[in-house]
């Protein structure tokens, strides 16, 4: 059975990642890349479905883990009776084929270790050929898919036709490692990997990058863990950024809010892109600008809410009937049908993207000039139509007040840009929409009555994302209708923590057509921190900020959801959602002062 979402720490190469439970088994893993079949799937069934582990023989957590350093070299150690054990976990920097090294360091007196490798591919389903090459080496075939294991001497492999059994013992001072490479079948070739080498080259990777942090403030280390974090979850070839390494763990135990994150939604990457370049990687912003014009070139009309990493545009939703999901949260998805949703919003965050790129300083040619321009010419003419907004909801389409007021940003943001490209030619309907859009919202999406902003016309819904107004400058901080708001998005607290949006009675979701509640959103408790800092309200905003801190896992992982009743991280995990917002939060509480920010009139 799988462990806790939070029991899991995330190891990766910047194209694949895994994750590991304290007990050192290895639950999850898509090779060759984060959006491929599961070879190890038995975090979304049992371990039939593929997994990993090597730990003490009586197979208990380890004791204490942590990364090394600024690094994704995860180290975790068990204290046994007979002495004490580290167990190293990493994935070199990739070169031909991924690659997990697993490297065990006695500690001190002797350990008696175990381990049992069982290969599942094609997400978690089909048993490979498996066969030992040499007294060392075993390989798996299946299909396209093939693996090799590759461990040290004095280790004693055995092999059945589902698994194999590793048994040795490691004594103070001694150093046994494993390697695992992936490759298609048709190359089937395992190159010689020398593990030490392997790991100073992935810990030197890791120093260099995180080197170039720029932030300086009280939170470094919570920022840095984000920042790498967030790092692992791009794919280095393309640029792209996965919005988290897995599928389907619920936001309900034992619902159907199992999603699929292994793909780059604009929205999310727009943001994880802004909160990288304020804090010093300029390079991972270049190369997400890249991806971007390439993944959404085209018919404007076609832009679509995510892509894959590569920039693939068919992530058909399939439900895997033979995994029983993450303590039977059913159906386990592949693919997300959110691809084909209507989300207005998308063209806001993209073009507040170029532009905030722009500001930085990165290039913009004239191609992403015309094609921003040709967003517009989109826009223009759908505005005013529902959608199925932030949250993608999978119930009706609405007219969202979040999706109006990015298709406000939109026209902001393509006037600031043509202003800078030196394009006049239709700055005059940008700004007739810009100020239609913004009477409209006004009128239709504040309630004088209830004194907020609500979810969607004609609705009395609170809604978390209206949390985000303030830093868009559709107003400013200290407009009456934006401190009305977000004082009464309070009312999605529930424990300490904030609900995304307002349930009906008995907690049913009659907004996004599921059948269940689900946790508090993380992300959301972060920006009413943001909020909060901006109108001046400096020690609340701590406490909030404060409060997410603590609900981090052992190695400061966040999933997407948090239920503080049951006191367990929910969803898809580690999410960059919420790592994306953790570090705009340190950022907006480092150096604000206490007083709210000036009012710039409004456009
Ligand atoms: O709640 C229904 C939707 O949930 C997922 O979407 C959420 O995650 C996205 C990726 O982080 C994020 O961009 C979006 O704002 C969130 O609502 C799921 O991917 C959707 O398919 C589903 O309809």
């Amino acid at each position: 059975m799988a462990g806790r979402i939070e029991d899991y720490a995330i190891i990766g190469d910047l194209e694949a990642a895994a994750l590991v439970g304290r007990d050192g088994a290895i639950d999850w893993l898509c090779m060759p890349r984060f959006d491929s079949p599961a070879c190890f799937a038995s975090l979304l069934g049992s371990e039939d479905n593929g997994q990993w582990w090597i730990s003490p023989a009586d197979r208990r957590p380890c004791n204490r883990r942590s990364y090394r350093g600024d690094t994704l070299v995860l180290e975790s150690v068990w204290e046994t009776v007979g002495g004490a054990v580290k167990l190293i976990d990493f994935m070199p920097p990739r070169g031909e084929v991924p690659q997990i090294v697993r490297i065990v360091e006695g500690l001190s007196g002797q350990v008696h270790m175990r381990g049992e490798l069982k290969l599942r591919f094609d997400n978690g389903r089909i048993v490979p050929w498996t066969r030992a090459m040499d007294s060392s080496t075993v390989s798996a075939v299946a299909g396209p898919d093939s693996a090799f294991l590759r461990c040290d001497r004095g280790v004693r492999m055995s092999d059945s036709k589902t698994c194999t059994t590793l048994d040795f013992s490691v004594s103070a001072g001694q150093r046994i490692a494993f390697v695992l490479g992936w490759s298609p079948s048709h190359v089937a070739a395992m190159p010689d990997v020398d593990t030490e080498a392997a790991m100073e080259k992935t810990l030197e990777f890791w120093r260099r990058w995180t080197a170039k942090c720029r932030y300086e403030g009280p939170w470094r280390d919570v920022v840095m863990r984000s920042l790498i974090t967030l790092k692992a979850l791009t794919y280095a070839p393309t640029g792209g950024i996965v919005a988290a390494a897995t599928t389907s763990l619920p936001e309900y135990i034992g619902g159907d809010r199992n999603w699929d994150y292994r793909f780059c939604w604009l929205r999310d990457s727009t943001f994880t892109l802004s909160c990288l370049l304020r804090s010093g990687y300029r390079e991972e912003a270049v190369a997400w600008k890249d991806w971007l014009v390439r993944a959404v070139a085209g018919e404007p009309s076609d832009l679509q809410p995510l892509y894959g990493v590569a920039g693939q545009r068919r992530l058909v939703e399939t439900p895997a009937w033979w995994l029983p999901g993450y303590e039977g949260s059913q159906p386990v998805r592949f693919g997300n049908a959110a691809v084909d949703q209507l989300q207005l919003d998308v063209y806001g965050e993209v073009l507040n993207t170029v532009y905030s790129a722009v500001r930085a300083g990165v290039p913009i040619d004239r191609h992403v000039w015309s094609l921003m321009a040709s967003f517009m010419q989109y826009l223009e003419k759908h505005w005013e139509e529902p959608d199925a907004g932030f949250w993608e909801v999978r119930g009706p389409r609405r007219h969202f007040v979040h999706s109006k007021i990015m298709s406000w940003v939109a026209a902001d943001r393509a006037l600031r840009l043509a202003r800078v490209a030196g394009q006049r030619n239709s700055t005059e309907r940008w700004r007739a929409m810009r100020r239609e859009i913004r009477d409209e919202v006004c009128r239709q999406g504040w309630d004088d009555e209830l004194g907020y902003f609500v979810q969607s016309y004609g609705s009395r819904r609170i809604d978390a994302s209206a949390l985000l107004l303030p830093r868009l400058g559709f107003l400013p901080p200290d407009d009456r209708r934006v401190l009305g708001t977000v004082e009464a998005v309070r009312r999605l607290d529930h424990h300490g923590f904030l609900r995304r949006y307002s349930v009906d009675d008995g907690g049913q979701d009659q907004v996004d057509g599921m059948s269940c509640g689900e946790g508090t959103f993380l992300a959301c408790s972060l920006w009413y921190a943001d909020a909060l800092a901006m109108t001046g309200r400096q020690d609340e905003a701590r406490a909030v900020f404060e409060r997410v801190l603590a609900v981090r896992n052992d190695v400061g992982l966040l999933a997407e959801e948090w239920d503080p009743v049951a006191r367990r991280q929910l969803g898809n995990t580690p999410q960059a959602f919420s790592h994306v917002a953790l570090v705009n939060t340190a950022f907006a509480l480092h150096g604000t002062r206490n007083q709210p920010r000036r009012s710039s009139g409004t456009r």
